[in-house]
């Protein structure tokens, strides 16, 4: 049966169970398909092999703590074999790390949209490739709090961009696309009700706002340009808290139209590291970080441990 095209809004919901989608006809005429920031390829890889078991991909920026990720999924499943022996699929190339633990890959994206854009472009293919079924993609990752408590988990309801818009915008030979950030509800839902179940553990859903630049995009008075008053700060934080944004990062809207177009079940779960309308510089001790960091992955684990059974 022929696929079913998606939209460029990605609204078709008929097709989202099955196969991730790849929405490019040129690529089945290619005789070698080169996966280059991941230094992988269709000819020197058993790709269906190497990966065709995958059901959760999560992502964040940082290598280390996606390092740190695949250790924890690891012991997490009681896998056999050493966590601390993992190997990095990606070590060819220093652009991003990649490593498999079971049905669970990790990997990191770098930060803001083009980073991640790129790594999602090969990621998808090598999906696509590996003919991977039932896949739910997570992003796991940190950011500014919008009235909330440093250390609060967002799970994203709609990414959202500077404008408060659930959609993402891509520059196409010169004419701009717009797609939707809808993200999977039932996944977001799912999330909620595990991190009830966890001890001590502070979340809530709201909107997400993703922003291509850390400091003038997300309103900071600390970066080395600034053109606006400290009032002018708290209102732009405040009508985006009135829009039902609850946290800032720099990945969320291209993250959710690209899995939204090419069919894959996909979340956003961020920690807040501080609060936006306290402050701009990060304060906390490094200690504190690295436990706030862990949060996002103590939530997903339990999510992961719960589909396969390991939690009833
Ligand atoms: O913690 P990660 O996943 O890198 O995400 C957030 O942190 C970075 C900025 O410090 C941006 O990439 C932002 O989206
Ligand atoms: O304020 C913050 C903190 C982390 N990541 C962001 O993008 N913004």
């Amino acid at each position: 049966m022929a696929p079913i095209l998606l939209n460029c809004m990605g609204n078709d919901h008929e097709y989202i169970k099955q196969q991730v989608q790849v929405k490019n006809p040129y690529l089945d005429t290619m005789e070698e398909d080169i996966l280059y920031h991941f230094s992988l390829s269709t000819k020197t890889h058993n790709l269906p092999e190497m990966f065709g078991d995958i059901k959760f991909v999560c992502v964040g920026g940082s290598a280390n703590r996606m390092k740190a990720f695949a250790q924890f999924i690891h012991q997490e499943l009681k896998l056999p074999g050493n966590p601390e022996e993992i190997r990095d699929i990606c070590e060819g190339t220093d652009r991003y790390c990649m490593y498999k633990v079971g049905p669970v890959l990790s990997i990191s994206h770098g930060m803001g949209v083009p980073s991640i854009s790129i790594m999602l472009h090969e990621l998808i293919k090598l999906l696509h490739h590996a003919q991977c079924r039932d896949v739910v993609l997570f992003r796991l990752g940190t950011s500014g709090g919008v009235g909330l408590a440093p250390g609060t988990v967002v799970i994203t309801d709609k990414a959202v961009d500077y404008s408060f818009r659930p959609q993402f915008e891509q520059v196409v030979l010169g004419k701009v696309i717009t797609r939707s950030t809808e993200l999977d509800e039932g996944v977001a839902n799912e999330l909620l009700q595990c991190s009830s179940e966890l001890q001590n553990f502070p979340s809530v859903i709201g909107n997400t706002m993703c922003t291509h630049d850390f400091y003038e995009g997300q309103g900071r008075l600390d970066g080395a340009l600034c053109s606006f008053s400290h009032e002018e700060k708290l209102e732009y934080l405040r009508k985006a808290y009135e829009a039902g944004v609850r946290n800032i990062e720099m990945e969320s809207t291209v993250f959710a139209a690209m899995c939204r177009v090419c069919g894959l079940k996909a979340a956003v779960i961020c920690v807040t590291l501080l609060n936006r309308f306290e402050g701009d510089q990060i304060t906390s001790p490094h200690d504190v970080l690295v436990e706030y960091q862990q949060r996002p992955q103590v939530l997903v684990s339990h999510f992961i441990k719960k589909r396969l059974g390991h939690i009833v």
